[in-house]
């Protein structure tokens, strides 16, 4: 089934179904698709069969993913690629004597990060935040900010370290894939397995209440390593709806161009660039033709968006504070231990609280996950989002047993409060990236960016023991 916004800003037709096996053409090519098996002697119009895996050919069924491309020349049609420096990107975080690394359990929070990116595409304006783990035994993650201010032209970047879920923040990124187009704005996210080829341009820059990032286009990526890829958390006993309902992820159709490039060709360069990141370095290569070629594909192996205002949240209908985890959009299972995740992406939604007899904003805490949240836009309900305060555009990282929660402001507040049914966060929005494993963050983030904010701590200054009033005589 086709999917098209009833509202009209999304320029892109999808497919819908998370996981979802598809099998399609571009309808100016009927009969691309081969109408038995998937790699025939010579597939229909002289297009090339390649396969793309994403899982190991090996790993059990239900985890399999992989898809045949039907393409106009062969991906491999390219030059050896060359190294390209690019100092703001790591992949690897084992060796904490690294320079570039900052270790530190300390809660830190930033205000919007500040980007030299109004002359760089999306793959020059990465910058490494924190990460786990490294590459090369795909066992870690990291976060990324990024921040650009020119399109992808005749560029295409592809990443053998991981799957990328990017969250935009300022600004609409459009997004040619080998699968088709995606349309991801603020408030929706994208997720770009390994290996797939996209290119991001700047799509409108809409309204934002991000007061300091006023310009450019902006947001957040959390890359996983993993050699398995996101899955939707189970429900348990939820039962078998809500959170995230697997029809609203949306994949592209496909969408291509036979376009060569060479000497005669009036665009910016004579050839097109394949921009390779392998073990956290920068490669490029180059070929004569655009790798946008694919006219039909057979396979779940794809990348895809969500749209986050589709979540349906479950929460308290009596009393008490529910955990965080009801609120995984998206989870990457940690093999190692059942029940945890090298990655979950969690959201907080819009919502009713109408929890009686209960402190309702997120208790105080010593999580054994780490905690690395965003902003997105308006309040967070644990934190004054005033000047100093959670701004939108901005983040904070709760390392594993780091105690955190309510700050003072939130806490006094609740404990006078009154009312009762209420609902919090419209026109709001924050995410969560969260890890079984102990994030480092990077030297820049923690000394270089000038945005953490240095007094973050003081935010839990000054509660009062109210114990000494109110403890019984003789305690
Ligand atoms: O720290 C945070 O704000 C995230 C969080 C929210 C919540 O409702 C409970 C626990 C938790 O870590
Ligand atoms: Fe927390």
């Amino acid at each position: 089934m086709c999917w098209k916004d009833p509202a009209g800003s999304d320029p892109y037709e999808y497919q819908v179904g998370f996981n979802n096996h598809f099998s399609v053409t571009h309808p100016s090519a009927p009969g691309a698709l081969p109408t038995r098996g998937n790699n025939p002697q010579k597939a229909p119009y002289g297009l090339y069969t390649e396969q793309l895996s994403g899982t190991a050919f090996t790993v059990p069924r239900h985890l399999s993913q992989r898809t045949w491309l039907y393409r106009i020349r062969p991906s491999v049609s390219h030059t050896p690629f060359k190294p390209v420096p690019h100092p703001h990107i790591i992949s690897s975080f084992t060796n904490l004597d690294d320079s570039r690394l900052y270790p530190t359990p300390t809660q830190l929070r930033w205000d919007p990060f500040d980007l030299d990116d109004e002359k760089a595409n999306w793959v020059e304006g990465l910058q490494t935040v924190a990460g786990a783990g490294e590459t090369q035994t795909k066992m870690g993650l990291a976060i990324h900010v990024y921040g650009f201010g020119r399109d992808m032209v005749d560029e295409s970047f592809y990443n053998s370290d991981g799957d990328m879920l990017i969250v935009p923040v300022v600004g609409t990124l459009d997004i040619v894939t080998e699968f088709g187009k995606l349309w991801v704005p603020p408030g929706e996210i994208c997720v770009l397995p390994r290996g797939i080829k996209f290119s991001v341009k700047r799509g409108p820059l809409v309204e934002t209440n991000c007061r300091d990032m006023p310009s450019g286009w902006k947001g957040y990526i959390l890359e996983t390593f993993s050699a398995l890829h996101f899955t939707l958390p189970d429900l348990g006993p939820i039962g078998a709806n809500g959170l995230a309902n697997p029809q609203d992820f949306k994949y592209p159709v496909p969408w291509f161009e036979d376009k060569d490039y060479g000497a005669s060709t009036p665009s910016r360069s004579s050839h097109f660039t394949i921009i390779n990141k392998f073990l956290g370095k920068i490669y490029h290569a180059t070929q004569n033709h655009s790798p946008y070629n694919v006219v039909a594909y057979n396979g779940n192996y794809l990348p895809y968006k969500y749209p986050l205002s589709e979540f349906s949240p479950v929460g308290s209908i009596s009393h008490d504070h529910p955990d965080p985890s009801i609120f995984t959009v998206l989870s990457l299972p940690n093999p190692a231990t059942p029940g945890t995740a090298l990655a979950d992406f969690v959201l907080f939604p819009p919502r009713w609280l109408v929890a009686e007899r209960t402190f309702r904003p997120p208790y105080f805490h010593r999580n054994v996950m780490t905690e690395f949240m965003v902003n997105i836009k308006g309040e967070y309900d644990a934190k004054d989002a005033g000047q100093g305060g959670f701004v939108p555009g901005g983040a904070s990282l709760h390392s594993m047993n780091a105690a955190h929660g309510p700050d003072r402001a939130t806490y006094e507040k609740e404990l006078a409060r009154q009312d009762g049914p209420k609902k919090v966060g419209d026109g709001s929005l924050a995410i969560m990236f969260e890890t079984s494993l102990q994030l480092v963050p990077t030297k820049w983030a923690v000394e270089g960016c000038g945005k953490r904010q240095m007094a973050y701590s003081e935010v839990w200054e000054g509660f009062e023991v109210s114990w000494r009033k109110e403890k019984p005589e003789g305690a």
